[in-house]
């Protein structure tokens, strides 16, 4: 069985004192488990890549108080794998998205999420961290609260992230000279070869909500690697013109993500103002409710 595959079928194994009982999840590199000790449930990553699993482990524990990535618990090595324990997230927001009907976020949902999505990314960058893998499966939601099944967003995956500045705001370099250009999703700036830094994570979260609202962005990346960097050129030079018709009504935050650049200061709380505009009778600023009838799950 190849390394990768044999990660797939550690269910029963005992980690730490947690049993993993079931795959939750899985990706390039890692597979993750939900894992149990007493009464305690968690989620187990597990991934052969110790030096993304050693940066995804340490950046976690950076944000233990804040309320923007699943809580830590504790890495670790298990026969030839690299481990973390980490608080169990209900569904990322790309499963959840494959199961609403006609595969598309209502315009609601679509503003709760990108308004949270933005703010752990603001959480990301205030330790000058830039995340440079936001796509929709790298968000999930918590488990439900009760009363009334309220969830929130969490970012997830941090393997690719990287800490670009220093305190004094000196940029630093990251020795493992990933080529972001290759990456059908990244950003435009990144597309012909930058460096991504955080208003690219902002970018590419525009492309998950595009996505996510029911624009076919598996096909577009299927485009050649030349006019799909024009095409996301021109989503920066005239979103207006250029904006899927399903994100239209986001306009006014296209429109200022399109001026983000790498010197000017990102105003999160502009870009929020933003995003409420987009859709002013629904409270962006709400957490979002998860309801499940006849194992069809509803985000709104
Ligand atoms: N804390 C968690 N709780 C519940 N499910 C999780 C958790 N972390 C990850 N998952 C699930 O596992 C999937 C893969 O996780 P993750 O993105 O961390 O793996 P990866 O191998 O690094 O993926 P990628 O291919 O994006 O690099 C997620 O999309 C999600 O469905």
């Amino acid at each position: 069985m190849s390394g990768y595959n044999s990660l797939l079928t550690l269910s029963g194994s005992e980690i730490w004192g947690y049993r993993l009982s079931q795959l939750v999840g899985s990706g390039s590199y890692g597979a993750v488990y939900r894992a149990s000790s007493g009464s305690d449930t968690i989620a187990v990553k597990i991934s052969c890549e110790e030096q993304d699993l050693a940066i995804e482990a340490l950046t976690l524990q950076l944000f233990y108080y804040r309320n923007a990535v699943p809580k830590f618990h504790f890495c670790n090595k298990y026969g030839p794998y690299h481990t973390i324990g980490m608080e169990l997230l209900s569904h990322d927001m790309d499963s959840i998205w494959q199961k609403v009907d006609w595969m598309a976020f209502e315009r609601p949902t679509l503003i709760k999420f990108i308004y949270q999505a933005l703010t752990c990314l603001e959480a990301v960058h205030a330790l000058k961290i830039v995340h440079r893998d936001v796509k929709l499966s790298n968000f999930a939601i918590t488990q439900p609260r009760t009363p009334g099944n309220q969830v929130s967003v969490r970012i997830l995956d941090f393997g690719l992230s990287h800490v670009y500045a220093d305190a004094d705001g000196n940029l630093r370099d990251d020795s493992r000279s990933f080529d972001f250009s290759k990456m059908k999703y990244a950003a435009y700036d990144a597309s012909l070869g930058c460096d991504p830094m955080p208003k690219d994570d902002i970018c590419q979260l525009g492309y998950a909500v595009m996505y996510a609202a029911g624009f076919d962005f598996a096909q577009q990346l299927k485009l050649p690697a030349d006019d799909l960097s024009n095409w996301k050129g021109e989503l920066i030079r005239d979103p207006a013109n250029n904006l899927p018709l399903s994100v239209k009504f986001m306009l006014p935050f296209f429109e200022l993500v399109a001026d983000l650049n790498d010197v000017v200061p990102i105003k999160y709380d502009l870009l929020k103002q933003r995003i409420q505009e987009c859709l002013p009778e629904v409270d962006a600023t709400c957490d979002s409710i998860l309801s499940e009838e006849n194992g069809k799950l509803t985000l709104t």
